[in-house]
């Protein structure tokens, strides 16, 4: 938790409550249904929750925004996103049902009342968001495709409406058939912990 506060300074006692929640409730389903690989339940803030807030270093969604976090399997980054920015609504869609499961009670136990949760596959999705948020679900083009028909025409952000995807590694053959504006932010320059030095958050207008 300290770690979160080292690098947000500012959260509510309600956010640090909700943060700090968090430990023990993905620990215990994690223990009945396997959302986070198990060695990594140790790294919970860092290599989950604070890599989900690495989107809110690069961008401060306006009130009121909607956001559609696709492939969220047990809550990331949607549910650090929806504590971080409570004024905004968070729809969490994952097509394997369980993973969708332990998302929703974990948010019914933090007492998170800006989330929807939907298990299904994103084809399926029609609504429209002013932004989609993803992380590890599928490369870049092949993700932009199906979500295209998701996001809203009308801006409400001073950033246009568009795609953020949390990735690793090397990203220039993922990123070149992407025929749209994009923007690459780098992880290490948020946060100096070495699991962020290959780290990079991909923008995409859309
Ligand atoms: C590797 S997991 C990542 C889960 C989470 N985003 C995270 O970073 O911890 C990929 C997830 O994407 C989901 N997924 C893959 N393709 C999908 C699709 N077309 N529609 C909805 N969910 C999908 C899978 O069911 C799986 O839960």
């Amino acid at each position: 938790m300290e770690i979160l506060k080292k690098y947000f300074p500012n959260l509510s006692p309600q956010q640090i409550q909700q943060f700090a929640s968090l430990y023990a409730l993905y620990s215990d389903w994690n223990a009945k249904i396997n959302v986070i690989s198990r060695k990594d339940i140790e790294n919970l803030y860092i290599h989950h929750v604070l890599h989900s807030l690495g989107i809110a270093k690069m961008i401060s969604f306006t009130s009121e925004s909607e956001i559609m976090d696709v492939g969220t399997g047990g809550g990331f980054p949607g549910i650090p996103l929806a504590i971080f920015f409570p004024e905004c609504k968070f729809h969490l869609l994952d097509r394997i049902r369980k993973k969708i499961t332990v998302a929703t009670e974990i948010a019914k136990t933090i007492g998170l009342e800006n989330v929807s949760f939907r298990h299904c596959g994103v084809e399926e999705e029609a609504h429209k968001f002013d932004f989609i948020v993803s992380r590890a679900v599928m490369p870049l083009g092949d993700l932009l495709k199906i979500v295209r028909k998701n996001i809203k025409q009308e801006q409400k952000n001073a950033f246009p409406n568009g795609l953020i995807c949390l990735k690793g590694g090397e990203l220039q053959a993922e990123i070149a058939p992407v025929k749209r504006r994009t923007i690459i932010y780098d992880l290490k320059d948020y946060f100096d912990e070495e699991f962020f030095v290959t780290k990079k958050i991909v923008y995409v207008q859309i």
